[in-house]
């Protein structure tokens, strides 16, 4: 039991466990990040969250491939590969709490338990498949999607992913997918939070209302398949990939018998459009056929695009996320990659862009704060003179200049109105919204700087100016703190503000009465170079 008296909220959030069957590009740190940046921002509001991701080294295509590479078996091509999605999100500062391998024993002991719940209530039965399968989407298509290759005619693909199918005819196990088609519309059409963005949700209903669920395999025979788990009571069977990989949310959480637990019901999937039939039509259903609750959304995101198509493993057309972040800084590319993309468009990657966004770290928020720390000024006393949380009549009394006083003001009213769209935006993974607004704060501060001259004003008037610049670094500072963790911390060294008060409860005007107090003396390091 979570003591909650210690936490605001509980709050999950899980990126889709990947498949390990190649390195892994920017299209997978992108669901890192946005699942990073939402943990971050909750323990930064001290609720008590936790932050799954993994790895789906169950299915065909990690056989396939791992037969493809010469290893001897498929859990050594696994044991190579996992630990390079650990080195990416360590080397992005990706702060996950938890990370699922369905290879482990508690997850597979998972799987079977639902596999038994889901039997126990007669939604299991055996019969013959027969169809088009895709090995690189591991699943079936209809008829109605397969089409001759047109660059290889003795091959077919499917009209959806495109990628090659293969005709089937084997026995396997089904799930009564079918008998849950009405629930499904019902629930969605009751709960039009449950899938985000809501365009998802529309194109959900849609397709429900349209298409008619058929029963869904859920095993392959072992001859086809021997990398996965075994079906209960059945050892000719092997239980379909998705059926395993799905319950990793749940194996999270500590198992099938704390799905009742804050945690499931707060929990939030983050995912690929590639795989949102999986998470929203199957995953629902599974859980009903064991009824279990469901979790609380499914956020989905678009691709991240090169040359025209869908980065992916598999095609190859993908940007290095090491090398492009020891190139540049993994602070830079976080920010990049969160500023360029939204849930609802396509994004491309832009390697300029980013030595752009590099120049203006550097020039303009790095360099407003090094102007402030100067020697000519004293941030340290500036603090102590005029840390309060309402300064207007100081404003009034100290700066004669009306213009001034207005454009202070207009400032100190653009940070406030970032953070109330900052609370909203992050519950809605829509980060570049914040993102955008953050550099016309930067750029009127700097503005104000150089049009007030504080170094040629008088001490009173100089502090508070420099105080008001000062707040506004310290503030975004700690409000940017879940979205660059790296660079956030150097900003807040620099100004010497302590560990215990970079919360969000010191995000506000005056609330740090004590800081800067080395600031601005000599040969100190610049923030970032
Ligand atoms: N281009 C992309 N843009 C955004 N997210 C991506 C991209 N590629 C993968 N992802 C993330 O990874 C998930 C799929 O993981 P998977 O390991 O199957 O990646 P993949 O590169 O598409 O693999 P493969 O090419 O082997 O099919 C997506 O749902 C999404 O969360």
């Amino acid at each position: 039991m979570i003591n909650l008296r210690l936490y605001s909220s509980v709050s999950h959030v899980t990126t889709p466990i990947f498949y390990p069957n190649a390195k892994p590009h920017l299209g997978h740190l992108y669901s890192s990040l946005l699942c990073d940046v939402y943990h971050r921002w909750m323990q930064l509001n001290n609720a008590k969250s936790l932050f799954t991701t993994g790895t789906d080294e169950h299915g065909l295509k990690i056989q396939i491939e791992s037969e493809r590479q010469k290893y001897k078996t498929p859990l050594d091509f696994v044991n190579k590969l996992y630990p390079e999605f650990i080195r990416l999100d360590n080397f992005y500062n990706i702060s996950f709490t938890n990370f699922i391998r369905t290879t482990n024993s508690d997850h597979i002991a998972n799987v079977t338990k639902l596999w038994e719940l889901c039997n126990k209530n007669k939604l299991i039965y055996k019969g013959t498949h027969k169809g088009w399968y895709s090995i690189s989407d591991e699943t079936f298509y209809p008829e109605s999607k397969v089409i001759k290759n047109p660059n290889e005619p003795n091959k077919f693909i499917n009209t959806e992913s495109q990628n090659e199918v293969v005709y089937q005819s084997e026995t396997n196990y089904f799930f009564k997918l079918s008998q849950f088609q009405d629930r499904l519309i019902k629930f969605f059409e009751e709960n039009p939070h449950f899938i985000q963005p809501r365009s998802k949700h529309h194109q959900l209903l849609n397709y429900l209302k349209s298409t008619e669920l058929k029963d869904l395999s859920i095993s392959r025979p072992i001859s086809r398949l021997n990398w996965g788990v075994k079906v209960p009571n059945d050892d000719s069977q092997i239980i379909y990939v998705w059926f395993d990989a799905l319950t990793n949310y749940i194996t999270s959480i500590g198992g099938i018998s704390n799905v009742n637990s804050l945690e499931w019901k707060n929990t939030s999937h983050v995912i690929g459009k590639d795989i949102m039939k999986f998470h929203s039509i199957y995953w629902p259903c599974f859980l009903w056929g064991a009824e279990l609750p469901l979790p609380r959304r499914i956020i989905i995101h678009n691709h991240w695009i090169s040359n025209g198509m869908k980065m992916s493993k598999s095609i190859g057309n993908v940007v290095e996320p090491i090398e492009i972040g020891k190139k540049y800084g993994t602070d830079i590319i976080r920010w990049y990659v969160l500023e360029n993309s939204n849930l609802e468009d396509d994004s491309n990657f832009v390697e300029q862009d980013v030595a752009h966004l590099k120049e203006l770290f550097i020039g303009k928020w790095g360099n407003l704060i090094n102007r402030c720390c100067g020697t000519k000024f004293n941030i340290s006393r500036s603090v102590q003179r005029f840390h309060s949380e309402n300064l207007s009549q100081e404003y009034n009394e100290i700066i004669k200049d009306d213009n001034l006083r207005t454009e202070v003001s207009n400032l100190l009213n653009s940070l406030k109105e970032l953070k109330i769209v900052m609370k909203e935006a992050i519950e809605n993974f829509d980060y570049a919204q914040i993102l955008k607004l953050i550099w016309p704060i930067i750029n009127h501060t700097n503005a104000i700087v150089q049009i007030s001259k504080p170094w040629e004003r008088p001490e009173l008037e100089q502090d508070l100016i420099i105080f008001t610049c000062i707040e506004v670094c310290r503030i975004l500072a700690i409000l940017c703190q879940p979205i660059i963790p790296n660079i956030s911390e150097k900003f807040l060294d620099r100004i010497d503000v302590l560990p215990s008060k970079r919360s969000l409860s010191f995000a506000e005007i005056g609330s740090d009465n004590n800081y800067g107090s080395n600031s601005n003396s000599k040969g100190r390091e610049l923030p970032i170079s």
